[in-house]
């Protein structure tokens, strides 16, 4: 068997293969402490604050999703007005009676770590080459881009409009059907909601992005347990490229998000969605609901398995600022803050640079000309 481990522990830093993966690393004998290419917190001191600090944790908004097809208006008009606020005050929030089965999430959870598990010369047929690929396998994330590498392996699978899955485990393709199936249903009823709430029709957004082939994408992202988890970090600060993601974590809390300028560790209630906003509802809402930045902190001692899946526009939708959302109530004109781009040619513009906070999302921007004096 070739060995995959992306570097020797006697000499750190080695030519770095995206293939290879962290699990494997994590998994070698007698190994106490992590490879200098790995220790992030010495190599961001820009970041104000790193994963070794110990971020308070808060009750985020809780949505229940149950009343977003009330017939009862009065509840419809509060839960949309919550989704709302959770938008705009949070970019994050929680969601309870989805109706999605306990079992199901389980599953999904058991088989992604069974994929995990899977000998490496079985992942490298998806070793990730183009962002566009349907299935795509690796560490870090982007790790022909970095010089300091995350402490995370992940696959990423295009799921809508079309699907697609690894052949094996071999239960993995009806469970992710179903998994897909559902988490598409319960996203368009959110984004349904959050249309609303930006004083738009229910199915303004579906209608303008087109949904109905809108790009599903399904990641798992594999944290072994860390030798030294206050140096290493799972995922650095970003947003989400999608309109909305829902999260999933396998009960092993380590997500933090951005709140009001400083980091808050955010734990789910049990069999409840995280959900946050992403750069296409920042750039459809010009700017009123901005994505959320968030990370991923590693610990010690349990594996963390998180499961999202991202709703975006379909790939060759424009996206800009909604033009109803270009105009106050008094008929002045509104700037755009944003420069319309497919998700196409966003997701390439993405991976063409380093996982880094909001710069991607800050190359669309507008920069208001400023006043001549
Ligand atoms: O593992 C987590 O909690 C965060 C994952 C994440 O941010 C992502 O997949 O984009
Ligand atoms: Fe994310």
């Amino acid at each position: 068997m070739t060995s995959m481990v992306p570097v020797s522990i006697a000499s750190p830093v080695q030519p770095y293969s995206n293939l290879s993966s962290v699990k494997q690393l994590a998994e070698s004998p007698g190994l106490n402490s992590i490879p200098s290419c790995y220790e992030y917190s010495n190599n961001h001191t820009d970041d104000q604050s790193t994963a070794s600090d110990d971020p308070d944790e808060v009750s985020i908004p809780v949505i229940d999703f149950s009343l977003l097809s009330s017939t009862n208006l009065d509840q419809r008009l509060k839960v949309v007005q919550e989704l709302g606020r959770a938008c705009q005050e949070w970019g994050f929030f929680m969601v309870v009676n989805h109706g999605i089965p306990e079992t199901l999430m389980k599953a999904i959870f058991d088989v992604s770590d069974e994929f995990f598990n899977l000998p490496e010369e079985e992942k490298i047929g998806y070793e990730t080459k183009h962002v566009l690929d349907p299935i795509r396998c690796g560490t870090s994330f982007n790790a022909s881009k970095e010089q300091i590498f995350f402490w995370r392996d992940f696959l990423k699978v295009f799921v809508h409009p079309e699907f697609h899955c690894p052949h094996n485990p071999k239960v993995f393709s009806d469970l992710l059907m179903d998994y897909v199936k559902r988490t598409r249903q319960m996203g368009r009823k959110l984004i349904g909601g959050i249309s609303q709430s930006l004083g738009l029709e229910e199915d303004y957004i579906e209608k303008l992005l087109d949904l109905e082939s809108g790009l599903l994408i399904f990641a798992a992202n594999y944290y072994p347990p860390c030798p030294q988890p206050k140096l290493a970090m799972g995922m650095p600060p970003h947003s989400d490229h999608s309109l909305l993601t829902l999260l999933l974590q396998n009960g092993v809390g380590g997500l933090q998000i951005q709140h009001k300028g400083k980091w808050v560790n955010v734990n789910a209630l049990p069999n409840s969605f995280l959900v946050n906003t992403g750069d296409h509802l920042e750039i459809l809402s010009n700017g009123k609901y901005k994505s959320v930045l968030h990370r991923a902190a590693v610990n010690s001692e349990m594996k963390r398995i998180s499961i999202a899946v991202t709703n975006g526009p379909s790939l060759d939708t424009n996206v800009g600022p909604a033009s109803p959302l270009l105009t106050d109530d008094h008929g002045n004109e509104i700037p755009a803050l944003y420069t319309p781009m497919t998700y196409r040619e966003y997701l390439e513009l993405q991976q063409v640079n380093k996982l880094d906070g909001k710069s991607c999302l800050d190359r669309v921007k507008i920069v208001p000309p400023t006043p001549s004096t």
